[in-house]
């Protein structure tokens, strides 16, 4: 066992946290997986889980007493949410697998930290972290893993996937964030148990395929997964260009400075048609939001024009996506606001036009003129107006 210790000193320094291991005490308790794994590797921590020997029962009791707020979160796998000042944290009792299916498992209590470790996903998720010295107990090579990026399931990865099928996905995540030697075990265990994945709920894959496509870089990985067919389980929609277009987006996002967002990258994955881009959306059970915004992506615009009268259109977002996936660039969008067009009906309507399609035609005409013209201001407007009236007025 290779011992470290956790480094950053935030973890000792948060009053929040220090109550919570006061009230169960210290040696009950290891901070473990995500938020230990990412401090290791000098990563912002979102959420933060703890390992405990006591029952859910005694953490529920002991953290009311110490007025701690708690949720119930899980009980039947036996965590609890103790909801802390800088946010919720999970609290579960230390578990073995007594049985799995691969999409839900039974869990008994166990009373030793290595059992605990050993029913994990993979070696540099199975860090646990003494709350007071921050001393890191590693059972399954977990740290000499982070060290060679390397991530490699604990133990018989073909068992660990049958356990919980998503974990194929999870593989792929963390190697698209932080992997760099590929693991053949798990490489060959991911591509032979890749058909389990259309057993799982969608929502639960939706989730982990748009983890995975959130990433900086995600492409090297979504094309290991599209070559060993991984992919096509989950988004038999994507081909040979899809990936060539993701590639192309990627490169065009980080020329530009634009965040990664895995819905304008899963749209440029798709084919063209709508309709796709809908089932697709159904499949995975995407918000509306979500589902409408990756329709509008995934149909893009072969040539999408101007940047501004684009904005002007469409919207500042749309415009940035749908110039983002032609490969144009978005600058003329920094620092500029979508001005509003500064005629209204009545004003031709003073002018001696009647009220009626006339006034809706004139308004298009000055408007268009506008628009190609760059948005000039409202003198130019007046004259634009008074070269569109017809010739009576
Ligand atoms: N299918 C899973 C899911 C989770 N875990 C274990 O539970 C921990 C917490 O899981 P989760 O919060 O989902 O992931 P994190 O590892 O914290 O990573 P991230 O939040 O970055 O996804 C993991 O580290 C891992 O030890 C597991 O063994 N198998």
């Amino acid at each position: 066992m290779t011992k470290a210790t956790l480094s950053q000193a935030e973890w000792t320094q948060r009053a929040d946290l220090a109550q919570l291991v006061a009230a169960l005490d210290a040696d009950n308790l290891r901070w473990v997986g995500g938020a230990v794994r990412d401090t290791l590797l000098g990563l912002a921590v979102k959420d933060i889980d703890a390992a405990t020997l006591l029952h859910p029962e005694e953490v529920m009791t002991r953290l009311k007493e110490a007025g701690i707020k708690v949720v119930p979160t899980g009980l039947d796998h036996g965590t609890v949410t103790a909801v802390v000042d800088g946010g919720p944290v999970e609290v579960t009792t230390l578990r073995k697998d007594v049985a799995t299916d691969g999409r839900r498992a039974t869990v008994a209590f166990a009373d030793n930290w290595q059992d605990d470790a050993a029913r994990r996903d993979f070696t540099i998720n199975a860090l646990y972290a003494h709350p007071v010295t921050l001393e890191i107990s590693d059972y399954f090579g977990g740290l000499d893993d982070l060290d060679a990026r390397r991530v490699r399931f604990i133990g018989d990865a073909r068992e660990r996937i049958r356990e919980d099928h998503l974990r194929i996905l999870r593989y792929y995540r963390f190697q698209a964030r932080f992997g760099s030697v590929l693991d053949d075990e798990g490489e060959d265990a991911c591509a032979a148990l890749a058909p389990t994945l259309k057993g799982l709920s969608r929502e639960r894959v939706a989730m982990e395929l748009l983890g995975l496509l959130d990433l900086a870089d995600p492409v090297p990985t979504v094309r290991r997964m599209f070559d060993r067919g991984v992919l096509p389980v989950i988004l038999p929609e994507v081909e040979e260009d899809g990936l060539a277009r993701l590639l192309t987006l990627t490169r065009t996002e980080a020329a530009q400075g634009a965040a990664p967002d895995a819905i304008r990258r899963l749209a440029a994955m798709l084919p063209a048609e709508p309709k796709t881009a809908e089932q697709v959306a159904a499949r995975l059970r995407l918000s509306n939001a979500h589902k409408k915004r990756l329709a509008r992506l995934a149909a893009r615009a072969r040539r999408p024009g101007d940047a501004r009268v684009l904005a002007y259109r469409e919207g500042m977002d749309v415009a940035r996506d749908l110039l983002l996936l032609a490969e144009q660039s978005t600058a003329a969008l920094d620092r500029w606001e979508i001005p509003q067009f500064p005629l209204k009906g009545g004003e031709i309507v003073a002018r001696g036009v009647g009220a009626g399609p006339e006034v809706a035609r004139v308004l298009r005409a000055v408007e268009n003129r506008w628009l190609e013209e760059g948005f000039p201001d409202r003198s130019r407007i007046d004259q634009l107006l008074r070269e569109e009236l017809p010739a009576d007025n």
